[in-house]
């Protein structure tokens, strides 16, 4: 039996994943922390796992926290950028052993929707991405738009692709989105919506959309679970549950 505790236990997804590790043969749920709990009740219960689904202005000191005290951690806090990122490798690479998988969504169609958004975006003179999440969420763009726009930014550049074209000279501020890395990201928040995105390609005569949809946050948690299963044997830092199936 893995030991898991979950901090963010009473947010919909930290909620979500009690259940979802309590439900399971081969884990134990020994912690279920939030906001004003003391980080020494993972110790206390013998974790040996955290999943952190808090929030992004404290999910680097829970991590710090963790690292520490020799956790492995399995994080789907959004708000990781190229600075905390190498801020967790050195952290790891002073505690050998202990695994972080930093996964921007853990629904396994998410991911394919993002491998297949990489794989598409050679052949594409235009692209656009478009996240709609429920109106709840703190952050936007959301961290799997981000990380969408990084692999197509990454891919346009490995095929030498020209930048995207767009005319706009004038007009409202906000009206073309975000960019990231040069990809426009626009943001939807909408009652009734969970988590949801379209990357749309373009080039002469033709469009490709590829959506994916997550309408209830049980998607998110046969890949949780596959993230503690496996970053137990798994040193380092990992970003992207995509590394943990076997997509070849
Ligand atoms: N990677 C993925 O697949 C997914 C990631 N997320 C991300 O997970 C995060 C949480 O999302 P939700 O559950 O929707 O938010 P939420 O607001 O419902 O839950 C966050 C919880 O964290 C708690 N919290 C705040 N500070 C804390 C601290 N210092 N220690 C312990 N708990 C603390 C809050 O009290 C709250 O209960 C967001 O960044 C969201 O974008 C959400 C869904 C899927
Ligand atoms: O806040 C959410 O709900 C979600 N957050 C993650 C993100 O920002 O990408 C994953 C998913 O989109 C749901």
């Amino acid at each position: 039996m893995i030991k898991v505790a979950v901090l963010g236990a009473k947010g919909k997804m930290g909620a979500q994943t009690c259940q979802a590790v309590a439900a399971a043969g081969d884990l134990e749920l020994v912690a279920a922390l939030d906001q004003g709990d003391e980080l020494t009740g993972l110790t206390d219960a013998g974790a040996e796992v955290v999943v952190d689904f808090t929030r992004p202005e404290v999910v680097m000191d829970n991590l710090a926290w963790c690292i520490e005290h020799g956790i492995h951690a399995v994080v789907g806090t959004t708000g990781f950028d190229e600075e905390r990122l190498a801020t967790l490798r050195a952290q790891l690479d002073a505690k050998p052993g202990v695994g972080v998988l930093i996964a921007p969504n853990f629904s396994i169609g998410a991911v394919l929707m993002m491998q297949f958004s990489a794989q598409a975006a050679r052949y594409y003179e235009s692209v656009e991405i478009i996240e709609l999440h429920h109106p709840d969420k703190v952050d936007a763009p959301s961290g799997t738009a981000r990380r969408t726009a990084e692999l197509i930014a990454e891919a346009r550049r490995e095929a030498d692709s020209g930048p995207i074209p767009d005319a706009t000279t004038t007009g409202l501020e906000g009206a073309r989105g975000a960019d990231v890395e040069g990809i426009r990201v626009h943001g939807i928040r909408l009652r009734g919506l969970v988590a949801h995105q379209e990357v749309l390609f373009g080039d002469i005569g033709e469009t490709l959309t590829i959506r994916h949809d997550s309408m209830h946050r049980e998607s998110f948690m046969a890949g949780v679970l596959l993230g503690v299963r496996r970053i137990v044997g798994t040193p380092g830092l990992t970003v992207g549950l995509e590394h943990f199936l076997d997509l070849s």
